[in-house]
């Protein structure tokens, strides 16, 4: 479990403080995987530097744990961030050393182990992987794919507890993106392992997380499990964020309204209702005549989901209704 209290962190700028964090508060479950997304300055690498003290905090406390990481000394601070590892963007590997020396170099540096017992650990990292053909090539012989591979292997050597995520995907392409966040999804299976993780792409999000948390201006402005904030987000930063990405209706909401003079209906489905004709039969036992505008049907870790927008014909009697005829399918409907 990882806490992070009231994390605050200002940077001087044009002669005065501004915050970078302000009174950031979030609580990460052992084995979670948790998404924080945010757009451009937003605070999010501040935020994960502070998540393990590569920066320190003004104000507020990171726990990780039983452990307040920041009532640590610099020198017990240098010992326990072994125990976090930390996947970069650009991959911060090193050039001069081959794909095995790479991910060995966290365990010379730990000293834990002898050299048979490093050598064998190397081996099972590039298994996890799946590099094991390459442990001789250098960085530069590489796809952007593969470097990341090395840097989330070298970020494991040393048995983290946690491992952070700095938008780890943002300089891959999207079939590679997809690749590396399988491999992290099976590592979170594969080991427990809690995975943090900050990204400007609602779709990382999806695809990858389990809860996440929305930052803006260095304040988490919503935050909750992915499927909840994904088919009912609450802050207008999160929604111009899944709008992005074609999986929010609000901006969509307004432009319908102006052209279309029936009542409007938001219909949220989640697992099997996903599956079924649930539209059709709601349709024909309520008689009910349902134009469709906009959709999305996805999947949020696995669990089918979908987003409606759909213009109904119905009096005014019969609109309060439709909640709960909708409600007995198993999908929400929101009057809007
Ligand atoms: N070392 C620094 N000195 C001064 N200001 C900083 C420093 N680091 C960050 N900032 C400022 O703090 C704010 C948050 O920056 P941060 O890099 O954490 O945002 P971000 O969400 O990661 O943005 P991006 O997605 O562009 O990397 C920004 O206004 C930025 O200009």
């Amino acid at each position: 479990m990882i806490e992070v209290s009231d994390l605050t962190k200002h940077y001087p700028h044009a002669g005065r403080a501004v915050a970078a964090l302000d009174g950031v508060n979030l609580r990460i479950g052992q084995g979670e995987i948790y998404g924080i997304i945010g757009r451009s300055g937003a605070g999010k690498s501040t935020l994960i530097r502070c998540l393990n003290l590569l920066e320190r905090p003004d104000r507020g406390s990171v726990r990780l744990g039983d452990e307040e990481l920041t009532a640590l000394g610099e020198r017990a601070l240098q010992q326990r961030r072994r125990r976090i590892g930390m996947v970069f963007q650009h991959f911060n590997l090193l050039r001069s050393r081959s794909v095995a020396a790479n991910v060995r170099f966290p365990l010379e540096l730990a000293g834990d182990l002898s050299a048979a017992q490093m050598d064998a650990r190397v081996d099972e990292l590039l298994a996890l992987v799946g590099l094991q053909d390459h442990r001789h090539k250098r960085p530069a012989q590489l796809s952007g794919g593969q470097k990341q591979r090395v840097g989330i292997a070298r970020a494991l050597a040393n048995q983290p507890e946690v491992l952070l995520c700095d938008e780890a995907t943002s300089a891959l392409d999207p079939e590679t993106t997809d690749a590396i966040l399988v491999l992290l999804a099976d590592i979170n299976r594969q080991l427990g392992l809690t995975i943090v993780l900050i990204t400007h792409d609602m779709r990382v999000i999806r695809q990858l997380c389990d809860s996440v948390a929305v930052l803006d201006h260095g304040r988490v402005v919503e935050q909750g499990k992915v499927l909840d904030v994904f088919l009912q987000p609450q802050h207008a930063v999160t929604q111009s964020l899944l709008a992005e990405t074609g999986l929010g209706q609000a901006a969509l909401l307004g432009q319908w309204r102006e052209r279309i003079a029936m009542p409007l209906l938001k219909l949220s489905f989640v697992g099997a209702p996903a599956l079924q004709p649930v539209l059709d039969k709601v349709g024909r036992t309520a008689g009910l005549r349902l134009n469709l505008l906009s959709g999305t049907l996805a999947e949020i870790k696995h669990t089918p989901f979908g987003l409606l927008l759909a213009a109904v014909v119905a009096s005014d009697v019969e609109l309060p209704a439709l909640p709960a005829i909708f409600a007995r399918e198993g999908v929400r409907c929101e009057v809007l």
